[in-house]
């Protein structure tokens, strides 16, 4: 794909390596960068989460649910072009769009969230923080490796997928409200999940998408980094997994709280501020992050009210919080708390176990991110 966007200009084109700043050295770093891939897509029965079908279709599987959801595929998708890894790309997408590919009813053009690990689907719905990472994974395989034959024609799959999403006619729904221009949970629904806002995503997609539809991702970018500033408390900086349209708490079916979902945000405003760096606010709300959990042990991680009041249950995935927490560092401004978060990652082993998947995506990310390896390609 051509492109007309200039390094420096556009996007910040910086990508500091916190790790190398906070003293690790460039042969450690590496061997990390390279470990982790290792864990999650090579043979260690206790650490992977990479699997394939076949001579031409691989997935992410969710350990701890037993599916595969469009939330893994994308995520592993940008995993595979990050590490330059068309091989493994190819066979993520190819599972992708020969199972989770919907072609009729109200969902036509997007992926079914939940498939089991033979393709059979679990569900006929999808959840949009799959369609966003796989359209930027999309646009990013275009542009490092080049179209071919559909459905390997990387970035008219995205531009007609983020039409869809945008455009999504009647019976069916848009997965953005058009007037508000924020991210819904789901498209039939008219609330949001803190964790979906992807604004560094939505500058992108105001470059590449079809030209019709660049101002309205300009508009969604901008809508998105109020909406994490009015969802994350002012003291705590913590958010819900559901949240309504003015940021308060949506406590439907229990998911008012800071749980799983919401770790997200953290990691999210840390590459937003890496990519764009023009939120100051964000900075904000790293540091208060990191302060909430600076005198927590991950051992004790809960589920949190988003005013900090612990609850007794405790955190599914004190990995991918912490991982989460660290890349936060790359917006964060008190430096003491900045390098703990980064730290205590570096110390953190991937997991093993059932419920490795969800922390262990978080953690390569995090890796990538705070090595200077989570890149835009364009
Ligand atoms: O009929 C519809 C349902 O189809 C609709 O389904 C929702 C679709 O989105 C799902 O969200 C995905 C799964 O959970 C999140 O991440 C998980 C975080 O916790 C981890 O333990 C787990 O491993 C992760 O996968 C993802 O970010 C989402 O993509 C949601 O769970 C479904 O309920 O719901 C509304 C109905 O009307």
């Amino acid at each position: 794909m051509t492109s007309t966007i200039k390094q420096g200009a556009y996007y910040t084109g910086q990508y500091r390596n916190l790790f190398a700043e906070y003293g690790y050295s460039e042969a450690d770093i590496a061997k990390k960068v390279q470990d982790t891939w290792d864990a999650l897509f090579g043979e260690d029965e206790s650490t992977k989460i990479y699997y394939e079908l076949g001579e031409d279709k691989g997935y992410l599987l969710d350990t701890g649910n037993i599916d595969v959801r469009s939330e893994g595929m994308s995520y592993g998708m940008m995993m595979a072009v990050q590490y330059d890894r068309q091989d493994i790309f190819d066979k993520l997408w190819n599972w992708t769009y020969s199972y989770m590919y919907m072609t009729e009813g109200i969902h036509k053009g997007y992926f079914a969230w939940s498939c089991q690990p033979d393709g059979t689907r679990n569900a006929q719905g999808p959840a949009p923080d799959g369609e966003e990472y796989f359209a930027l994974a999309l646009f990013f395989a275009s542009n490092r490796w080049g179209d071919r034959e559909a459905p390997y024609n990387y970035s008219q799959q995205a531009k007609d997928l983020l039409r869809t999403c945008i455009h999504q006619q009647p019976p069916g729904f848009p997965m953005w409200n058009p007037d508000n221009k924020l991210i819904k949970f789901v498209p039939e629904v008219e609330f949001s999940d803190p964790s979906y806002h992807l604004p560094h995503y939505y500058e992108l997609f105001a470059l590449w998408a079809y030209e019709e539809d660049r101002q309205f991702w300009k508009e969604a970018a901008q809508a998105s980094r109020d909406y994490i500033h009015i969802s994350c408390h002012p003291e705590t900086g913590l958010a819900a997994e559901y949240a309504h349209y003015d940021g308060t708490p949506n406590h439907v079916r229990g998911f008012g709280y800071f749980f799983s979902d919401s770790y997200r945000v953290a990691a999210n405003i840390g590459l937003d501020f890496e990519w764009f760096g023009v939120d100051p606010r964000q900075q904000d709300i790293a540091n208060r992050i990191q302060a909430f959990f600076a005198d927590k042990h991950p051992d004790d991680y809960r589920r949190y009210t988003i005013e900090g009041e612990p609850f007794e249950e405790k955190s599914l995935h004190p990995v991918g919080l912490l991982a989460t927490n660290a890349q936060a560092s790359l917006a964060a401004s008190d430096q003491e708390t900045a390098k703990a978060a980064v730290d205590l990652l570096w110390n953190t082993p991937v997991r093993t176990g059932e419920r490795r998947y969800y922390d262990n995506c978080l953690y390569i990310f995090a890796i990538l991110a705070l090595s200077g390896n989570y890149r835009i390609y364009a």
